[in-house]
């Protein structure tokens, strides 16, 4: 079974759509320069509609340690997502369990990479491009993910219900994680999409 993560929701009705339609897990994101940034006090008015078992992930993007113990104060995030160039040792200081998001370019040793941050709860795999860190809406070529890890994978870059279960077929995922794939427009989800793509990943 491959988990799922509704990635850059900003809106209560969004998580709760993603919620009904069986998703493992919601992103907010805390960084100002996306379209899907929100405010710690959205943020806190989601995660307390969310119903239990599902998962709140806050992402950051090379913020300051500051800066996420003030986020982390106003939103109880399950778990947070660095994109930046965070160090282990700047993600192990939460007291969370953490994802480390890494922008795939060719001749990338993921393995390598990856290890980099052993105590990480998973590694999640996002389309590289130049000057945005993340929610390109961008396949990358996942030829370039080793098969023989020893790392959680969360699979991420411009998946849709079209081509995720081709995508879990190459490269066989813990996760996956949509955002661009599922919405009507920048950080306003479609419920019919979001149903759509989990549905298709249940399907596999
Ligand atoms: O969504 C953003 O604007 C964003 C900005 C900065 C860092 C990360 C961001 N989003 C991360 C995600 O939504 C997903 O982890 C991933 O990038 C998938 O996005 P998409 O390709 O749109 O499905």
């Amino acid at each position: 079974m491959v988990r799922i993560k509704i990635c850059g929701i900003t809106r209560v009705e969004d998580a709760l759509a993603a919620a009904r339609a069986g998703a493992d897990a919601i992103g907010l994101v805390f960084y100002p320069a996306s379209p899907r940034a929100v405010s710690p006090t959205v943020a806190r008015q989601i995660i307390r509609a969310l119903p239990p078992f599902v998962t709140s992930v806050g992402l950051f993007v090379d913020a300051s340690a500051t800066e996420v113990h003030q986020v982390l104060a106003e939103a109880p995030l399950d778990v947070l997502q660095f994109h930046g160039n965070e160090s282990a040792e700047f993600c192990n200081q939460f007291g969370r369990p953490y994802l480390k998001a890494l922008r795939v370019k060719p001749g990338d040793d993921l393995n390598a990479l990856a290890a980099q941050w052993p105590d990480a709860s998973g590694i999640l795999l996002d389309s590289y491009k130049d000057g945005v860190p993340g929610g390109t809406g961008e396949i990358f070529d996942w030829s370039l993910i080793p098969l023989e890890r020893n790392w959680p994978l969360v699979l991420a870059g411009g998946l849709t219900a079209d081509n995720v279960a081709d995508a879990i077929a190459r490269s066989a995922p813990w996760a996956v994680d949509v955002s661009g794939g599922v919405e009507q427009a920048k950080g306003i989800k479609n419920a019919a999409k979001i149903n759509s793509f989990v549905q298709e990943v249940k399907r596999v």
